[in-house]
Formats: structure tokens, sequence, C-alpha cells
């Protein structure tokens, strides 16, 4: 039977490796040499042009409760793994790095730092695991849901995902990811309480198998509720259903705000039309269409070809479950280590594939837009020392194919990463979820048309700056030659 404790933390919320790892560290003395790690995803998702980056606030949350605790030592020292000595050296634990990141809603790219540790090896070690399962979900979640409307247009959308989400986290997160990305709001009412997410719900096929009858249950909904949309679905739509939902609406009158009614089965294209006329027949041109039913980007986008007249859309399962693609593959590489002279010496992972090879040194991502239209037109990963808003014209080229290049003039630069904890203390204050919500909206508006559609997009240039590069190609020439020479 699951253990509940009441001390429980979240240090344990880790990967075994990495106490292991830690446990090497403390025990050679090189636990508190300053190390550099940046998380960033190689590819991505559902082939988007673009990213939401969400999770910060799960983030703070989970640095602000990292300690171990009684019950966490307690366990350690009962898997006989670590010797004594080592779970004193964790009790004492505090975490004391610094932590950049893009700020929740901003629209992010494969390959480009979007959140760094830097400070004491140990620190950087012990959240990787955590950071990682964070911002992997809720910015593949906070993606699906952009993606989802852009296809709706200025349609409603309603996140319903909770029964079908992996479990409660998921379903809670999730549902702050899709809002960010651009969801109205969620079937799920503690993520209402917790977040302030707008919630709304309608009634299930239950009500109706209740009473037995379409006008039955109906009937008893809006003698119980101000706001009614009925389900119209359970025996048939077009011919109980929707006439019966209407035969009450006529009955009750005034006393309720007869909202729409919602379609959970069925040709939604056909019975959608159909359930239109009979609406707007019986003098209800301004009672709403809703449709559920396993649906996402490409369903909507074609049932919106095929004319659909749906005017809000309930999405779940394959929102929150990210069904298409359920794993956003973030990682999270060292790019510095402190050397015996104190100094931060840049490492890399060498891949026979080259996108695999990471990109050595502590870096910034710099939003390169044109100040005439303040539109993208990349971004500029540069080493942490540079500025490139100094320089007048910007020479932007491709990390591998480095003949794709451009010139970049009258431009604006701004640095994407921001400091969240400064040695271990908390800098930076989270803004409210409408303004995440307002900024993700924002962001995505300066970005061209082309990285946005939902098929094919182009390539967003992300691109390195020379320093950069040739940081890159001389470590690697290093290691080469150093192994070389050893053989
Ligand atoms: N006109 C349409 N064009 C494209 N896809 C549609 C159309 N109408 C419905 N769909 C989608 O097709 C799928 C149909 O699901 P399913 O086979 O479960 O049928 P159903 O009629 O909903 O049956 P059930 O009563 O079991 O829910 C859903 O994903 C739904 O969103
Ligand atoms: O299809 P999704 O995108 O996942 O949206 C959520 C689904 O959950 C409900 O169905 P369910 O069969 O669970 O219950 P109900 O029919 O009794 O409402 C609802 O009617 C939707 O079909
Ligand atoms: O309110 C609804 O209609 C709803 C909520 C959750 C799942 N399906 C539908």
């Amino acid at each position: 039977m699951v253990k509940i404790y009441p001390d429980d933390s979240y240090a344990l919320h880790t990967d075994e490796y990495q106490l292991n790892m830690i446990q090497t560290y403390w025990e050679k003395g090189i636990d508190q040499k300053k190390a550099v790690f940046e998380l960033y995803f190689r590819k991505l998702p559902f082939e988007n042009g673009y990213a939401i980056f969400a999770g910060l606030e799960r983030v703070i949350e989970y640095i602000s409760r990292l300690h171990f605790s009684d019950t966490d030592l307690a366990y350690l020292k009962s898997t006989n793994d670590f010797p004594p000595a080592f779970l004193d050296y964790l009790r004492e634990f505090k975490f004391s790095a610094t932590i950049r990141s893009v700020v929740e809603g901003e629209v992010v790219f494969n390959n480009e730092p979007i959140l760094q540790v830097e400070g004491p090896l140990v620190d950087c070690q012990l959240v990787e695991t955590a950071i990682l399962n964070v911002v992997n979900y809720q910015t593949l979640i906070a993606t699906k849901a952009a993606r989802i409307r852009s296809v709706v247009h200025n349609d409603g959308i309603m996140e319903f995902g909770t029964r079908r989400a992996q479990e409660f986290d998921a379903a809670i997160w999730g549902t702050r990811a899709a809002y960010i990305g651009g969801f109205d709001a969620t079937s799920n009412v503690r993520a209402g309480k917790i977040f302030g997410i707008p919630t709304s719900g309608t009634h299930a096929h239950a009500l109706v198998q209740a009473y037995r009858s379409d006008y039955e249950a109906f009937s008893a909904y809006a003698a119980t509720h101000k706001n009614c949309v009925f389900l119209v679905d359970t025996y048939d739509t077009l011919r109980s259903g929707v006439p019966n939902a209407i035969r009450v609406a006529k009955e009750f009158g005034e006393k309720i705000n007869f909202l729409g009614v919602r379609i959970d089965s069925g040709d939604m294209a056909y019975i959608s039309k159909r359930v239109r006329e009979q609406l707007d027949e019986a003098g209800f041109p301004n009672a709403k269409i809703y449709a559920s039913n396993d649906l996402d980007e490409k369903t909507i986008t074609n049932l919106k070809m095929q004319g659909a007249k749906i005017d809000v859309w309930g999405v779940g399962t394959k929102l929150i479950t990210a069904f298409d693609q359920p794993a956003l593959g973030a990682v999270y590489k060292m790019v510095a280590i402190e050397d015996s002279q104190g100094e931060l010496e840049d490492t890399i992972k060498l891949s026979s594939n080259a996108e695999k090879v990471s990109t050595p040194g502590r870096k910034q991502v710099w939003r390169i837009t044109k100040k005439a239209d303040g539109k993208s037109e990349g971004d500029y990963i540069a080493l942490w020392y540079e500025n490139p808003t100094t320089v007048k014209s910007l020479y932007m080229f491709h990390p591998h194919y480095t003949y794709i290049n451009k010139y970049v003039s009258d431009f604006d630069a701004r640095p994407l990463l921001q400091d969240i904890y400064q040695n271990g203390k908390l800098v930076y204050q989270v803004p409210t979820l409408e303004k995440i919500k307002k900024y993700a909206h924002d962001r995505l508006d300066s970005l061209w048309e082309e990285y946005k559609r939902d098929l094919n997009p182009q390539d967003y240039p992300v691109d390195l700056s020379q320093d950069c590069y040739d940081n890159k190609m001389k470590i690697i020439k290093e290691i080469r030659e150093s192994i070389t020479k050893k053989a």
C-alpha cells in the first residue's frame, strides 16, 4: 500500500543515478565545483514550427521545497546503498545554485537553451530529473494547446481531459499548460480553485440515462440550473435530443439561459448542420453547438473544411496525453565545469550524429527582431559575455549548413534567459496566469505565419554566434586530437 509521510519532500523525486553521482562527487571532493548545465530539446513536437515554454512555476515550487526530510533520509538509510556520513551531508543540503530560464508562455525552438542551472555540481545534478519531468510535459501540452487554438481561430475551446490524463498531476498541470497555450476553460474544478482557470461543464449521458428520457433529464437539469447546455446524442440527436432540448428551452423560457447543445458522437459535420437548422427554425439562433469526441487539431480542421456548424470545442484525450507525440525529449547537458584554477572550462558531449553534439559553454539566447515590424528574424545563441545589441549588422548563420547565412541590421536583440534564482535565492516573481497566457498570445503574434502553420512550417533560424561556433569546433578538435594521441 502507498505510504504517506507527513514530511514527504520532493528531494527523492530524482533518478537514483543522480544520488550515485552525487555520492562520488562528495567522496572525491568535487561536489562544490561550479558547473553549468543547460536544458534544451532537439526536435520540435508534433512537427510544429515552434513550442510554448511552460513549467517554470512548478520548477519554482519544486526548488522551494527541495530538502531531504527525516523520512527521506530514513528511507535512503534503509536501502543500505549510502554511507551514514553521506546521508548527514544530504541532510545539510540547501539549494544554492543560480537558475536562468525563459519565462512561461515564451515561444521557444529546438536546440536552444531554455533553462540553465549554474552552481555547485551537486545542486545542478540533483535537480536534473525533476526539472526535465516538469518542463518536458508542460511544454508539450502548452504547444499542443497552441496548435489546437490556431485551428479553431476565435471559437471557444474547453479542456476536458482529466479522466484520460496520465494521473492527477498531469491533469492539473496539464490543464494549466493548456490554458497558457490558448484554451479558454477547464472542466477540472480543482484547477479552477488552485490556478483560477475559468471552469465550465455541461452534463454527461448518465443524466439522460438516469431519467431514461431526454425530455425528463433536460427538464430536471433546467429546474436546477440557470445556464443550460444539453447533451443531445444519448438516443437520437436529430429526432429526440435536439427537439427535446428545444421543447425544454421553450417551456422554461426566461427562467434559464439556454446556451446550446452538445454533440458527442456521429458524423459531426452532417449532424451539426442539421442541428443548426433545427435551432434556428425554433427561434434559437444564438444557441451554440458544442462538440466533443476524440477531437484534435486535425479533426477540427477537417470538420471546419466540411462546413461543420460547431461553435465550441471540448478537447480531452488527445490534448492532455499529447496523443500523437507523448514526449518532448528535452535533455539537460553539462556545458561547463570549474577547472583546477577555479575557472569555468567548457565541456562537450560528442556523437556521430551532428545534431546530438552538445554546444559547449554557458550561453544566452537572443531573440532578434526587426525594429520596423517587431517580427522575428531568428534566435542567436551567443556565449554569455557577448552582446549583440552593440553590433550594427549581425551575422547569422545556420550552425550545420553555414552557407545559409544573412546579415541583419536595424534589429532589436532581447535576451531570453532571465535570472530566476541567484545563488539559491528566488529573484523572480511569477506573473499571474492571465499575464502568462496573454504573453504567449502576444509572442505568437510576433512570429511570421510561415512558422505558425500547422502543416510543414518553415524552419525558424536558431543560429550560433561566431564565437560560440568557433569554441565548439575548437573543443571538438582538441578532444579528437587528444584521443588520437592516446590511441
Ligand atoms: N465529419 C467528420 N469528419 C471527420 N471526422 C469526424 C467527423 N465526425 C466525427 N468525426 C470524428 O471521428 C471519430 C468517430 O469516433 P467513433 O468511431 O467513436 O464514432 P462515434 O460515432 O463517435 O461513436 P461512439 O458513439 O462510440 O462515440 C471521432 O474522433 C470524431 O471526432
Ligand atoms: O473525447 P475527449 O476529447 O477525450 O473529450 C472528453 C470526453 O469525455 C466524455 O466522454 P465519456 O465517454 O468519458 O463520458 P460521457 O459520455 O458519459 O460524458 C465527453 O463526452 C467526451 O467525449
Ligand atoms: O462538461 C463537459 O461536457 C465534459 C466534461 C468532461 C469531459 N467531457 C465532457
